[in-house]
């Protein structure tokens, strides 16, 4: 599990552990891990040029102090100093391993700039001066010290200017920014060093792969279709055959024993997976809404009906005004999600991870917010990000997938919670799987997921 705590906590396991430690040890472990990160972007060391960009903090302490290990190993450093006070020790530090301070941008060309403006001490947004700094050094890969500064570290949002970094190296935890977007996408690809701090559980985290072979049902020796459960598929209309079929294609993927299929593209969807029933039964979920049509409101009312778990997805989130009174995962999309609630979208976009959690207490659902780092909120405020997927997964259908594949999972018995984390995790996956760096369309991504579920096996 990828765990992001919030700067409170970080705060506190870091003073339990400084007690414990000679002075600067912590910094000392934090330099060593961004000078190795900065290290590795170079072709060579010796005769590199690196910036430093240093704010008056212990974010340009680390940067300071990584410094002068680079210029130990003969690269040529230079801090540009945006505070009037920097660390002061790691400033004294830089000069005896030969760094230089300088007041404006390096005449030569630079190969990497590190970003020590602000970590989890600053506020949203950047000074005049480091806007400037940056301007000029646009174009030079950035590494990022522990965020990108300007970020809001505890919630994703971005207020204002930013640093957009290839590479952030951050310290003994995530930061919820490094998960959250928008912020999330501004930190490049992020490594993790540990100072060994001890932490308590986080309220954000993300699914690795590990943690999704561990939740995911299978079949045992034993089993037969109906112990591995039962989906119901009420979506798809004769208007909107193809949202049928794609969300029975989700559901149809292999996690559970049988898909029922009650709705109006009945012929498509039987031609399409012969392995569908067509008959009313027993089912032990539900997956409501995409393509519905002008029958959705009579589809959400019998799967309701039923009592068992649902997922609500597309037109039947217009109908959802207050708790379901049944286990619920609601999928919208930004633009769904404004619709129910009345926020605006834009509002939604700059601040995904607040809005799912409110909206999953509005409805006493899980919410699943849909986007490039969807968002899986629960109730009490726990949320999980998923970062598998890339960009060409926003196709038209994608989502009616993955509805059918979280409601095969809560068919087979996983919480809410778990089935759609784990299903965002799994169709990202079967995204990447498929695309593999080209387009791909709605049924590429149903077709990826038994691939991916083998792979992780
Ligand atoms: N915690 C840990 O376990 C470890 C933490 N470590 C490191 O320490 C970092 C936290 O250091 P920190 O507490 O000194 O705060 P930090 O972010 O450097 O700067 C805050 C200062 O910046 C200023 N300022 C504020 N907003 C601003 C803005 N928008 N734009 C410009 N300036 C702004 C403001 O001062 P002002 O200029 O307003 O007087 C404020 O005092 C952390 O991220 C990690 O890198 C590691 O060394 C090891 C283990
Ligand atoms: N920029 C992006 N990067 C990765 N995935 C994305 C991006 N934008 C959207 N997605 C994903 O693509 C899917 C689109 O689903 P949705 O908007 O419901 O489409 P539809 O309603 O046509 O089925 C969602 O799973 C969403 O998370
Ligand atoms: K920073």
């Amino acid at each position: 599990m990828r765990s992001a705590h919030t700067v409170e906590q970080v705060r506190a396991a870091e003073t339990a552990l400084m007690a414990r430690l000679p002075e600067g040890a912590l910094m000392q472990r934090a330099a060593a891990g961004l000078a190795y990160a900065v290290l590795d972007l170079l072709p060579q060391a010796y005769g590199a040029r690196v910036t430093l960009l240093v704010g008056s903090g212990d974010n340009g302490g680390d940067a300071l102090y990584a410094g002068a290990l680079l210029a130990r190993r003969g690269v040529r450093v230079s801090a540009w100093l945006l505070a009037a006070a920097p660390h002061r020790a790691g400033l004294e530090a830089l000069r005896r391993a030969g760094g230089r301070v300088v007041e404006a941008a390096p005449s030569q060309p630079q190969d990497v700039v590190v970003d020590g403006i602000v970590g989890i001490g600053g506020r949203p947004g950047l000074r005049p001066e480091a806007v400037a700094a940056l301007e000029v050094l646009r174009g030079v890969p950035v590494v990022a010290v522990d965020v990108p500064s300007g970020v809001d570290v505890d919630t994703g949002r971005i207020d204002g200017p930013a640093v957009r970094a290839d590479v952030t190296v951050t310290f003994g935890t995530h930061k919820v920014a490094l998960l959250a977007d928008p912020a999330a996408a501004y930190a490049g690809a992020v490594h993790l060093v540990d100072i060994g701090l001890d932490l308590p559980e986080a309220a954000v985290e993300s699914l690795q792969a590990a943690d999704v072979v561990a939740l995911l049902p299978r079949p045992d020796e034993h089993a037969h279709k109906y112990t591995r459960g039962v989906v119901g598929i009420r979506a798809g209309s004769a208007r909107y055959p193809g949202a049928g079929v794609l969300c029975v294609s989700g559901a149809a993927a292999g996690l559970c024993g049988m898909v029922r299929y009650l709705a109006g593209a009945r012929d498509a969807v039987v031609a399409a997976h012969p392995d569908v029933v067509t008959e009313n039964g027993r089912v032990q979920a539900w997956a409501v809404g995409s393509g519905g049509g002008p029958d959705v409101a009579t589809m959400l009312a019998e799967a309701r009906a039923d009592g068992v778990p649902l997922v609500v997805d597309a037109d039947a989130l217009g109908l959802v005004d207050g708790p379901l009174g049944v286990p619920a995962v609601l999928t919208p999309h930004a633009g769904e999600l404004s619709r129910m609630t009345g926020a605006a979208r834009a509002d939604i976009e700059g601040d995904p991870l607040g809005h799912a959690r409110e909206a999953a207490v509005t409805y006493d659902a899980v919410v699943l917010l849909k986007g490039r780092h969807t968002v899986v909120a629960r109730p009490d405020g726990n949320a999980r990000i998923t970062t598998t997927g890339v960009a060409w997964l926003a196709t038209a259908g994608a989502g009616d997938v993955l509805a059918g594949l979280i409601g095969a999972l809560l068919a087979a018995g996983l919480e809410p919670y778990d089935a759609a984390s784990v299903g965002s995790w799994l169709h990202g996956a079967a995204a990447t799987y498929a695309a593999r760096g080209g387009p791909i369309t709605a049924p590429d991504v149903a077709r990826a997921i038994p691939g991916v579920v083998r792979d992780l096996l």
